[in-house]
């Protein structure tokens, strides 16, 4: 399976870098392939370095003004012209998107999707990791969307949370 997953660019602590690690482990020892940001940089160059380690294969989208921090190692390295043009290529190369930790980048990323999905334009699983309850903001605002009539089609429908690196494995599966 193709696994695009959104993340964070920093180094972060232990608390949300081991379940990174821990799901990148996963991937790889799945046989599964990582399609990424294709940077070294902070989480992201963590998640890459851990998928290679169990096996996995990378592929990596870079925007060409970040071409600099791009990843050595990738099997695949593509590179766009603009940030929309990688999302859209991200995406397409995409069986499943999985969410993790991450800021403004990773928001734009995961908005996208669901809005694609909203309206029927992508239909592959959007699986966010909620390591240490980070997206429990997010989540509230999602449901009171759903239960207040602002989504056309059901919240399960277009994303769920998983709060264990095996429950994101165990909800691609089903
Ligand atoms: C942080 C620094 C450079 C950032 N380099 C990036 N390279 C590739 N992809 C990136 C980069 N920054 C953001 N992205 C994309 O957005 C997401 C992460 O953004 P966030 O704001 O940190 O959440 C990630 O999924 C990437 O696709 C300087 O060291």
């Amino acid at each position: 399976m193709n696994i695009c997953v959104f993340c964070s660019a920093y180094s972060l602590d232990d608390r949300y870098s081991a379940p990174a690690a821990e799901f990148a482990r996963l991937l790889g020892e799945g046989g599964h392939t990582l399609v990424w940001g294709g940077s070294n940089a902070g989480l992201m160059g963590l998640l890459a370095d851990e998928v290679k380690a169990a096996g996995g294969r990378l592929v990596g989208v870079m925007v060409e003004m970040l071409k600099h921090k791009g990843y050595v190692g990738a099997d695949e390295l593509v590179v766009t012209r603009d940030l929309a043009e990688r999302k859209a290529e991200l995406a397409a190369r995409a069986d499943a998107i999985v969410v993790l930790v991450g800021g403004m980048g990773t928001m734009d990323e995961v908005t996208e999707v669901v809005e694609l999905k909203k309206h029927g334009m992508f239909d592959k699983p959007v699986v966010v990791l909620d390591t240490e309850g980070f997206y429990s903001g997010l989540r509230t605002q999602l449901e009171r969307m759903d239960a207040e009539g602002f989504l056309p089609r059901p919240l399960t429908e277009l994303i769920t949370f998983a709060d264990t690196p095996a429950e994101v494995f165990a909800q691609l599966k089903a």
